[in-house]
C-alpha cells in the first residue's frame, strides 16, 4: 500500500553533550516513497539516519519504523529491525577479496537458511537490477567507481529491506554515473516497495527523482515539499539552494574566529 506510514518522527530532539543537532523535528515518511534530506554540511542529516537506525538515543521525541518507537525496542528487536534496513554510506565498500557474487551473497549467507542454489538465483536476480549480472565473476578492484557502486547497491538490497538509506550516494560520480546510480535508487524504490531517504547536497539529481524533499537548516526543517514545490519556491533558504548560491542564509563557512586572528596565531606559531 503506497500511503502506509512508515516511518514517523515527532518531535524529536537530539543534542551531542550540550550540543544540539537536532529541534524538534518532524516528518512522515510513507511506503514506496522516495525522500531526500538536504541541507549544510554539519547540519543533522546523517544524525537523522543514525536515530532512524537506532545507533544514536533521542534527546526527546521518537522515530517510529513500522509503528514501533525505536529507541523502546531492546537488542534483540532492534537487530531484527535493522536487518529490514539498508544502509549505503558514501564508499559503500566492497569486500576486496571477494567477488562481486560473493559480496551481493555475503548477507543472505549470514543471514539466512537459504540453499546455495536459491542464493545463486537471488544474486544474479540483485545483480540483473543494478545491469551487472555479466559482471558477477569479476573482483572490487576490476570496477570501475560507478560499477563498485552498483554493486554496492545490489549487496544492499540482498536482503530486500523494507527502508534504504543512502548517504551521499552520488559524491564522486560523474555526471553519467550520477543519473545511472539516481535512476536505480528510483527504478529499485518502485521495484521492491521499499522506502528510500536519500541524504544528499546533490539538488538537481534529486529533484528529479524523489517525491518529496525535507531541507535541514541549524537542527529545524527549514521547508518541505514536493519537487514541484521546492522548485516553485521563493524562500531564500531553499532559492539558495536549488539555484547553487554560495552566499545566502546557509553560511560557507564552520563557524570561526576572525581569520585574521588565526593568521596571526600561525605567525605567533612560526
Ligand atoms: N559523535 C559525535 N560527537 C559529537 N559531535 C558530533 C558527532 N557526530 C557528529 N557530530 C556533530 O554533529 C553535527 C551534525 O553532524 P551530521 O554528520 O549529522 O551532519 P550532516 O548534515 O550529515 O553533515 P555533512 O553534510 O557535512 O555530512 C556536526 O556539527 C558534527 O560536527
Amino acid at each position: 500500500m503506497a500511503s502506509e506510514t512508515l516511518i514517523e518522527i515527532n518531535d524529536l530532539n537530539f543534542s551531542y553533550d550540550t550540543r544540539t543537532i537536532l529541534k524538534g523535528v518532524n516528518m512522515t515518511m510513507r511506503r514506496g516513497q522516495l525522500i531526500a534530506i538536504m541541507g549544510g554540511s554539519g547540519s543533522g542529516k546523517t544524525t537523522l539516519l543514525k536515530l532512524i537506525g537506532g545507533a544514536v538515543r533521542p534527546s526527546s521525541g521518537y522515530v517510529k519504523v513500522s509503528g514501533q518507537v525505536i529507541h523502546e525496542l531492546n537488542r534483540d528487536a532492534l537487530f531484527k529491525m535493522r536487518r529490514k534496513m539498508g544502509m549505503l554510506f558514501q564508499f559503500g565498500a566492497l569486500f576486496t577479496d571477494l567477488s562481486v557474487f560473493d559480496n551481493v551473497a555475503f548477507q543472505m549467507r549470514e543471514h539466512t537458511d537459504l540453499p546455495e542454489s536459491m542464493i545463486r538465483d537471488l544474486v544474479l536476480m540483485k545483480l540483473h537490477a543494478v545491469g551487472l549480472r555479466g559482471a558477477h565473476q569479476l573482483m572490487p578492484a576490476e570496477l570501475s567507481g560507478g560499477m563498485a557502486r552498483r554493486v554496492a547497491l545490489a549487496r544492499s538490497i540482498a536482503l530486500d529491506p523494507m527502508l534504504m538509506m543512502f548517504d551521499e550516494p552520488f559524491t564522486g560520480l560523474d555526471p553519467i554515473s550520477l543519473s545511472v546510480i539516481g535512476g536505480l535508487i528510483r527504478r529499485l524504490t518502485d521495484a521492491l516497495g521499499m522506502t528510500s531517504i536519500i541524504v544528499t547536497h546533490d539538488v538537481q539529481e534529486s529533484l528529479s527523482i524523489v517525491d518529496y524533499v525535507y531541507f535541514i537548516a541549524d537542527g529545524v526543517i527549514a521547508a518541505h515539499g514536493t519537487p514541484d514545490d521546492v522548485k516553485e519556491s521563493e524562500a531564500p533558504f531553499v532559492h539558495q539552494f536549488v539555484h547553487g548560491e554560495i552566499d545566502g542564509p546557509v553560511p560557507f563557512h564552520y563557524p570561526a574566529q576572525a581569520y585574521l586572528q588565526d593568521l596571526n596565531l600561525e605567525k605567533a606559531l612560526a
